[in-house]
């Protein structure tokens, strides 16, 4: 387990991370998502003592990561693939990790074995690609068969079968019982790998709930319909006690109702139909409405600007993150769902 309590991080002026409060749990894989510079490497650093808080604390199954006694044997972590010393071959590289972490010799081959480098288990690092350099850095991370495990958008860089490997490699350590905690700013990887989900934006705690409930609060289905004859066919549907929202373009849009059961109507009222769509809305979708406000850079025709946070009704502070079911009384989640929910209230 990890537990965030109040963490923050001050690079000079910059606030890079925002009093994070969450815990991360065993037996699941909890994704890790935020746009670029969100601070998802820095809170990592700070689990791994790599960086210091300006303030808040980080426990590793309650204990400060100081306090571990040959860490790599309590939490191991892929942060950086490319970080290692070139000349070295893959299994030197390991050996000097296990030797200065009381880990036994054997162990090296064994995690070759299972990131599928055995056969370069001799080659130097530096002609790696980078797909094998991520390998041989989750090798490392496995090496001390720690509890916790943290990667940093660990998929980067892999063709899709290396994705697929990673994916599985994930659920798996989740299913011994360990604490599996990855990072990644693409929803959809996450929406296939991970059960529980931790959003931050500028630093700050913007979602902390499981998967399900995220698809839950954030998908929407509906039926578009267009048709030459909108008024009339909005009263067949009246008729038919079916609700339905004119949303510009002649088109209609129609919750709950099969497309089956739409065009039929349409039929045997023997109205012509331009459009007649079941959409779905994305979960990548979802996350980047979340998290619109909190891009550090937008795309525009010149220079980056850097986003004006606080304009929008979607904004969130620190004090209202989306949870899992917000009870009575406390703020509402807001995002995609919501506006659309508004849209229709
Ligand atoms: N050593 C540093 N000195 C100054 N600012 C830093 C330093 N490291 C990170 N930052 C800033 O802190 C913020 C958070 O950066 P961080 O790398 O943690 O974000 P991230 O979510 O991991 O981003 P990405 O997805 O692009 O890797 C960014 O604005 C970044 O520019």
């Amino acid at each position: 387990m990890i537990e965030l309590v109040g963490l923050t991080k001050y690079y000079g002026d910059k606030l890079a991370v925002d009093h994070l409060t969450f815990t991360v749990r065993p037996g699941i894989v909890t994704g890790f998502l935020g746009p670029n510079g969100a601070g998802k490497s820095t809170t990592m650093r700070m689990m791994l003592d790599l960086d210091n808080p300006t303030s808040g604390t980080v426990r590793i199954d309650g204990k400060h990561y100081r306090q571990l006694q040959d860490p790599l044997t309590y939490i191991g972590a892929l942060l950086e693939a490319k970080a290692v010393h070139g000349g070295r071959s893959a299994a030197n590289h390991l050996l000097c990790l296990a030797q200065s972490n009381g880990i036994a010799r054997s162990r090296v081959a064994e995690v070759l074995d299972m990131v599928g480098l055995s056969t370069v288990a001799k080659k130097r690092s530096k002609g790696f690609s980078l797909g094998m350099a991520q390998r041989l850095g989750i090798a490392a991370a496995l090496l001390g068969d720690p509890q916790v495990l943290l990667f940093d958008e660990p998929v980067n860089g892999l063709d899709p079968e290396g994705i697929h490997w990673i994916r599985n490699l994930m659920k798996n350590l989740a299913a011994q019982g360990r604490t599996v905690f990855v990072s990644s700013h693409l929803m959809s990887e996450m929406a296939l790998t991970a059960d529980h989900l931790v959003v931050i934006g500028q630093g700050r705690l913007m979602a902390d709930t499981s998967m399900k409930d995220f698809i839950h609060q954030n998908s929407r289905s509906y039926v578009r319909m267009r048709s030459p004859e909108q008024q009339r066919l909005l009263d067949v549907l009246h008729t038919a006690g079916i609700n339905a929202v004119a949303v510009g373009n002649g088109s209609l849009e129609i919750d709950g109702v099969p497309a089956d059961r739409l065009g039929e109507l349409a039929a045997e009222h023997r109205l012509a139909l331009h459009e007649l769509s079941p959409q779905q809305a994305s979960l990548e979708e979802a996350f980047m409405q979340l998290t619109a406000e909190s891009v550090e850079y937008h795309a525009h025709d010149g220079d980056p600007v850097p986003a004006q946070a606080g304009l929008s009704p979607h904004t969130r502070t620190p004090a209202e993150p989306q949870s899992a079911g917000a009870a009575p009384g406390e703020p509402q989640p807001t995002g995609w769902g919501a506006d659309w929910q508004r849209k229709r209230s």
